[in-house]
């Protein structure tokens, strides 16, 4: 599956993240009082959130899942380059995001006891967490800030003047 799935975008920025993220720690502390043991980060998306959860939740030991599905836009087969040897009892799973479900259901496997939360979901993964905050359609393409880079953008008058002479 490609680009052409995707109909719209919805650009994140750092400051809408780490509030976002904020949100997902509220709701982690008035819903569970036990301390976590610690959090699996699903790489390389989920390290960003789980960076900031573990500093609101003053936790310490982080594991990584590692596992790769997409290239930019494209969806390819999953690749798991790295597990963890229990089951997650006990544990946090962080993600950025569930979008088809294909990594979710992949990660699942490996930690059914878990609690998985991401930050974004769309509608066809969503079912597969515990706990996530924002709803996204599923044809909007989330571009995440570390993929982006601030840049120079023409004046509107100039942009006016350049369509008007071709
Ligand atoms: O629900 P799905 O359709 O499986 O898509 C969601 C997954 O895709 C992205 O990871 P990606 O494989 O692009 O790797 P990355 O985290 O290293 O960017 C994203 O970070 C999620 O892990
Ligand atoms: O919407 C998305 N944004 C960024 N990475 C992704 N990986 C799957 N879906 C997405
Ligand atoms: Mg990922």
């Amino acid at each position: 599956m490609s680009e052409a799935r995707y109909q719209t975008h919805l650009t994140i920025s750092w400051d809408r993240l780490h509030r976002d993220v904020r949100t997902l720690c509220h709701r982690l502390l008035e819903a569970h009082e036990e301390p976590f043991k610690g959090i699996v980060a699903i790489t390389r998306g989920g390290l960003i959130p789980a960076a900031l959860v573990a500093r609101e939740l003053n936790i310490r030991l982080i594991d990584t899942v590692c596992i790769k599905s997409y290239d930019h836009m494209d969806q390819g087969g999953l690749d798991v380059l790295k597990g963890v040897d229990h089951d997650g009892q006990g544990w946090l799973l962080i993600d950025d995001l569930v979008d088809t479900g294909n990594t979710a259901r992949a990660v699942r496997d490996m930690l059914p006891n878990a609690l998985f939360t991401t930050v974004y979901a769309k509608p066809e993964g969503k079912a597969l967490v515990d706990l996530s905050v924002v709803d996204v359609e599923q044809a909007t393409w989330i571009q995440f800030p570390w993929d982006m880079a601030l840049s120079y953008i023409e004046p509107l008058a100039a942009q006016r003047g350049s369509s008007e002479s071709s």
